[in-house]
Order: C-alpha cells, then structure tokens, then sequence
C-alpha cells in the first residue's frame, strides 16, 4: 500500500523516520513521502529520511509547546497553511492512505494530529488514519489526560487510529530511552511490513523480497497475495485498530509449517500485539510472511478461522506476503477493536487525570461527537 506518512510531535517523527528508513533499507517502495512537524527545532534536527517542518515559531520559538496540548492544537490550527503548502508534491497521486503518526501524551503530537487529521480528511480522497502512541501506565497524569483528549478526537476524525500501547512491545525493565527505541523498531518493522505486504507486483523489488515471478498474478500462489484493498477494506470498520506480530523458524516444505502458521498467528494476536487484550473486532487481516514454498495452505486457512473465533468478526480476510526469509510470520490487523479491557483502564486514567487537573474544557472539543462516548 502506497502510503504518505506524517510525524507530529517528538515521537510521531521518530517513528515516521523510522518507517521510512526500514521501508527504504527493504526496498518496499510504499512509503511514498514523509514529513515531520514539530514545534521543537531540536527534535527535527537529527531526523534523516523525512522533510521537516518547523511550526509555531512565533509563539514558542522553537521551543516546543511542553505538554500544552492545547498549545499544540491552536498552532497546527493557525499554521496549517504552512503544513499543507510543505505537503505540496508529498502526497502524490499514487498514494492511497495518509498515516498521521503521533505520541498522544505530549501536546505538539496529541495536540496537532487531530486537527491535521480533519483538514486532510477535507482535501484528500484516499483514507487518512491516525498511528497514535498510547502512554503508558507509569506516565505522568498529564500525559494520560492529553492522549484521552487526543483520542477522542483522533477516532472520530480519521478513517481509523492503530493504537500502539506503549507498555506493549518492550522487554520488562528496560529505561524508558531504551523502551522507545524497541518500540520504535518494532513499530516500524510490523507497520513497515504491513504496508509492504499491500503492495502492488509492480512496486516490490530488491534481493529482500521474492522475484516478481513468484507474485505474478496468474500464479497459483500469487491468488492469496495480499492487496491495499484489503488493508484498506479491513480498517473500514473505523474506529481503532490494532495490529499483532509473531514470527518462528520456518521449514522448507509448507506441509511441515502446518503448525507454526497456526502458532505464529494465535501468538501476533494473543501476546504480539500493539494494544494488549484487544482481540474483539469488527473486522481482521491476517497475513503470513515467508518464502512462497513455504507458506501452509492449510495452515493459513485454519489461523484464518482461528481468528474469525477467536475476535467473533466474520469478516476476517487471509493473505500470504512472500518474502526471503527463513521465518514465517504472521501479522494480525484488527479493524473496530474498540471493546478492550486496556483501552478501558487507559480510559479510566485519562479520566482520573482529567478530574485531578481541575479542567474539563477539552481543546479540541469542537471537533469531536459522541461516537464512542460510552469509553470516556
Ligand atoms: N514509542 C515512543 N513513544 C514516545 C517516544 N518519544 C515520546 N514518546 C511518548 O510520547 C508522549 C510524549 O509525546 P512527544 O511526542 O514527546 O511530545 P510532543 O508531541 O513533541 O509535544 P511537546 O514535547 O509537548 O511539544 C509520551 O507518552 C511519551 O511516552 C518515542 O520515541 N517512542
């Protein structure tokens, strides 16, 4: 899937860099444009796949808005201009989404991304989705307050928002640096490789990925390669998305992969997955990555129906990615997984840190509806 990705805030451009770096070092080709936005000039620095673009300066200099979501959405407001002149040329016609990136809990990201969102979804056709990174447990109140504020908003005004939790995919006891850095790969390993596997024949090239050949249509494998619209079909249920990973040593012969299919994509879904405990869904793509020989028929299709149970959707949709790899891994995309019971503690802190701080007002209120009301 051709996508045009934009990072707001501190951790939404590290992740955009991210993606684009691993996209490119693959040689996916879906990432089709990247752009960064801050108002902090030091956190643009040291960025080296994207553009950047610097906003705000006249209110805070360069400084950034410290936590002051509210901040973060009257800048993106008065110099969206600004950022959508910078896109200029970005978002081409090949691209078929707009990924806005962004940490929910400080203010230039969980602040700005809801509005970016609104005006994006107004000039473009193609679906715009949030990639929003949930704070975790142990953050401060401010942070939870900003990222339920921000939430709430992002899923009444993207297409979807694929929620990344922060406390889910690191390793016990690591810093917080070292946390971020784990996580930031892993998210642009997994996104990364979900928007490759949507990737039309013609765009897939490089010693990384299998010949043309093996995904010529015609071909009895190529039947079940994933395509964009599937992606895209799967996030159309709206609201949040997760999306889970697990990969295993693969055989060479897909008759003995029977069994790791099946692991791989119950261990995505069941511990690999961004927003822990959401595995109710509306809809779900799953896809399972390796050499073509070794992709099990039989095995997909029992994962498949593994996980038509196991998220009670019917509307659970299978493919294969053929890459040279010795593993075999599955990615599980989940679209309408709102019912979780760790999106509802995350809720009920951002609550709580709302009522501490004394305010109710909420920034970017005049954007938001009842859609999901009954979580906040
Ligand atoms: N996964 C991940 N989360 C991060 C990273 N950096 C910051 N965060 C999280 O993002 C939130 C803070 O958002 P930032 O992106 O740092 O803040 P900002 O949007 O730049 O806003 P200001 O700094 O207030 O101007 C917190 O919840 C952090 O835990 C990162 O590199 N990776």
């Amino acid at each position: 899937m051709k996508v045009a990705l934009i990072g707001v805030g501190q951790a939404g451009g590290k992740v955009t860099e991210r993606l684009a770096r691993f996209d490119a070092k693959m040689g996916f080709g879906a990432v089709q444009g990247a752009l960064a936005i801050n108002s902090a000039k030091s956190d643009l620095a040291g960025l080296e796949f994207v553009d950047t673009t610097l906003i705000g300066a006249d209110r805070v200099n360069g400084h950034g808005v410290g936590a002051d979501n509210e901040l973060g959405t009257e800048i993106m407001q008065s110099d969206s201009q600004q950022v959508i002149d910078a896109l200029d040329g970005r978002i081409t016609s090949s691209a078929e989404a707009i990924f806005v990136v962004a940490g929910l809990g400080g203010g230039t990201g969980s602040g700005g991304a809801p509005v970016l969102v609104h005006r994006l979804q107004r000039m473009y056709d193609v679906p715009v989705y949030a990639l929003g990174i949930l704070p975790g447990r142990n953050e401060g109140s401010l942070y939870q307050a900003n990222a339920g504020r921000s939430l709430k908003t992002l899923l009444r005004e993207a297409d979807a928002t694929l929620l990344i939790d922060n406390d889910a995919w690191h390793e016990q006891g690591e810093s917080v640096e070292g946390a971020f850095e784990t996580i930031n790969r892993k998210i642009a390993q997994r996104v990364g490789l979900l928007l490759a596997s949507g990737e039309a024949v013609e765009g897939v090239g490089e010693s990384s990925v299998t010949s043309k050949t093996s995904r010529t249509r015609g071909g009895a494998a190529a039947a079940s390669v994933v395509d964009s619209s599937e992606i895209i079909n799967t996030l159309r249920s709206g609201g949040v998305a997760t999306l889970g990973y697990a990969s295993a040593a693969a055989a060479e012969d897909s008759a003995e992969n029977i069994n790791t299919a099946l692991t791989v994509s119950r261990q995505a879904l069941l511990t690999g997955t961004s927003l822990p405990d959401a595995t109710t869904a509306d809809s779900a793509l799953l896809i399972v990555a390796g050499k073509p020989d070794a992709i099990p028929r039989k095995g997909v299709e029992r994962a498949r129906r593994w996980v038509e149970d196991e998220t009670g959707s019917m509307q659970v949709r299978g493919g294969d990615f053929p890459l040279e790899s010795d593993q075999l891994a599955a990615l599980v995309l989940l679209g309408g997984a709102e019912r979780s019971d760790r999106l509802e503690a995350f809720m009920e802190r951002a609550r709580e840190a709302k009522a501490d701080d004394g305010s109710d007002d909420d920034p970017t209120e005049q954007f938001a509806e009842d859609r999901l009301e009954d979580l906040f």
